[in-house]
């Protein structure tokens, strides 16, 4: 008896010998782990668990938690558990990635699984074939004249809808959310989109897709089908409906358009022209690929349009002195256009409701395709605006095979390299000394717009996977701005803050409250 307690006393004792050994040895690892990197840059890391600490706290200010980074390092290594994602900033290594390489740096495995319950296969979640098939199509539509033409009238159409809406709220002196106001715009989409349940589910659908990049527990959340995935299969459904929806109506408008010998009453849209090549199946379009085209167009059209307006509004309303020179910008305009117009601009009184929309739509009517192309200081404002505020604030890639990037560092098939327009257009490196500040200035040169290295300047994205409807977001946003910067001020709700929030747009967490006056 004394003898077996005496062994399980000492089996007791040797059992917490190996503990403490066992512990002693963790916190010397995580010790030394964390004293090697005393003085390295960049994020710290943790053993197994890498940086997904560091980046899940700065999860909701992400894009600044890179500035930070970046401004001590052109590129940032975040290891996580299973992968290592890798930051750029240098235009360098963007080139490489985004062009002379672009063959290694597809959208990827990884990205197209996370994203394909939202995206299907369209063509912001494709590669190789699939991809090269929808580019060609849809370039083909965004070169044709019509297309343009009728863009024109849409979006005018669009900013005097808004207007009015504005007109009303500066009468009755009530607070409004731009954003919201901005994103009931869809351009040539499809009239009928969106209706706010679309559009409540659609961003709930793009946050929960998010953030999938830093839970690693989402698959077990599906698996389960429990809390953020739950809620993404509620609002899958939701979207899945109202575009099938969307897709059906339309197909019927278009036949019962054809069989009435009314052909020229068929819209004149994005979405009509699919449904037209779907009628040929050689090009394989099944309303499933319909859908898919429809809400890729929604992210890259509604979206990216309506935040970057908001950030616009949100920076003139901060910096009144450029509301000015785009207020004079527009007036000069205004003058010289009626000049060759040969009509002479209508009298009208701010406290008469009547005359003021009269003049706003005649001022509306000088707004051409060709004649918005003058607006230097509008177009630099635009531009400033995306370079702080871009609507996709950072573009993941997969990487096919090991590779080294211009500045030496070295790349793992498998990972993800990230370029990040937000933290780029920050950086003194790349912008000067005021790469903070808001001046549309820095873009013109003489009065005239200049460009620079679309590696450089990565809002619309650079290489062969460049934005496809850039010249179109110009002309959409041109034209809203021109009419809302001519007729209208801004005033910034008093404490409303304002945020993005983290999803693949850079929108406001809160929407832009705001109150509106009239211009003279
Ligand atoms: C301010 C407005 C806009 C910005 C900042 C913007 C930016 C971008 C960016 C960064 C990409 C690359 C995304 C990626 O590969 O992950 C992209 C792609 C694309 N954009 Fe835009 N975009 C804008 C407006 C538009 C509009 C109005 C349309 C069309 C209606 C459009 C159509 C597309 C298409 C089709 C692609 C996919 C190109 C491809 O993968 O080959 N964009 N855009």
């Amino acid at each position: 008896m004394e003898e077996e307690s005496f062994s399980s006393s000492s089996l007791n004792d040797y059992n917490i010998g190996v503990m403490m050994l066992l512990a002693c040895s963790i916190i010397s690892w995580i010790f030394i782990h964390r004293w090697n990197q005393r003085n390295s840059k960049g994020p710290k890391t943790w053993p197994i668990v890498g940086a997904a600490i560091e980046q899940l706290m700065n999860y909701n200010r992400m894009h600044d938690w890179l500035v930070e980074c970046f401004s001590e390092l052109k590129t940032v290594k975040v290891p996580m558990p299973f992968t290592t994602y890798t930051y750029i900033a240098d235009p360098a290594n963007v080139e490489h990635v985004l062009k002379t390489n672009f063959s290694n740096y597809p959208k990827g495995e990884v990205y197209h699984s996370y994203m394909e319950v939202l995206l299907g296969d369209g063509i912001f979640n494709s590669d190789g074939e699939l991809w090269r098939k929808q580019r060609k199509t849809a370039s083909f539509e965004f070169a044709s004249k019509n297309l343009r033409d009728f863009s024109t009238r849409v979006f005018r159409e669009y900013a005097m809808k808004l207007s009015s809406i504005l007109c009303q709220v500066s009468v009755h002196k009530k607070e409004v959310d731009m954003q919201v106001g901005f994103g009931v715009e869809i351009g040539t989409l499809a009239s009928d989109l969106p209706e706010n349940r679309f559009a409540w589910a659609f961003d709930t659908a793009n946050i929960i897709v998010t953030l999938r990049f830093i839970d690693p527990l989402w698959r077990v959340k599906r698996f389960l089908s429990i809390g953020s995935e739950a809620l993404l299969d509620r609002s899958i459904k939701i979207i899945d409906d109202f575009t099938y929806n969307v897709i059906h109506k339309r197909k019927a408008e278009v036949e019962e358009a054809r069989a009435t010998g009314k052909s020229d009453q068929i819209k004149h849209d994005i979405l009509s022209r699919f449904i037209e090549l779907s009628e040929n199946p050689e090009n394989n379009l099944s309303d499933k690929s319909l859908r898919d085209v429809i809400l890729n167009f929604v992210i890259a059209g509604r979206d990216t349009t309506a935040t970057t307006l908001s950030w616009f509004i949100y920076m003139i309303m901060t910096h009144p002195h450029i509301a000015d020179r785009l207020y004079s910008e527009l007036k000069t305009f205004e003058e010289d256009r009626s000049k060759e117009e040969e009509v002479p601009l209508l009298p009208y009184d701010l406290e008469d409701l009547k005359s003021f929309n009269k003049r706003l739509t005649q001022f509306s009517g000088l707004l051409t395709y060709d004649s918005l192309g003058r607006l230097s200081y509008l177009h630099a404002a635009i531009t400033e605006t995306l370079r702080l505020y871009p609507a996709v604030p950072q573009d993941p890639k997969g990487i096919l095979k090991d590779d080294v990037l211009p500045d030496g560092t070295k790349l793992k098939a498998g990972g993800m390299v990230t370029y990040v327009p937000y933290s780029m257009g920050r950086m003194e490196y790349n912008w000067g000394p005021d790469a903070a500040c808001f001046k549309p200035e820095r873009w013109l040169k003489n009065g005239l717009f200049q460009n620079v290295s679309p590696f450089k300047f990565t809002a619309f994205q650079a290489g062969p996977r460049i934005c496809l409807g850039k010249d179109s977001a110009y002309l959409q946003m041109k034209m809203t701005l021109a009419i809302l910067c001519r007729f209208f001020e801004f005033q910034h709700a008093p404490k409303h803050p304002v945020k993005y929030r983290m999803m693949t747009i850079l929108s406001m967490a809160h929407g832009l409250k705001l109150s509106v006056t009239r211009r003279s």
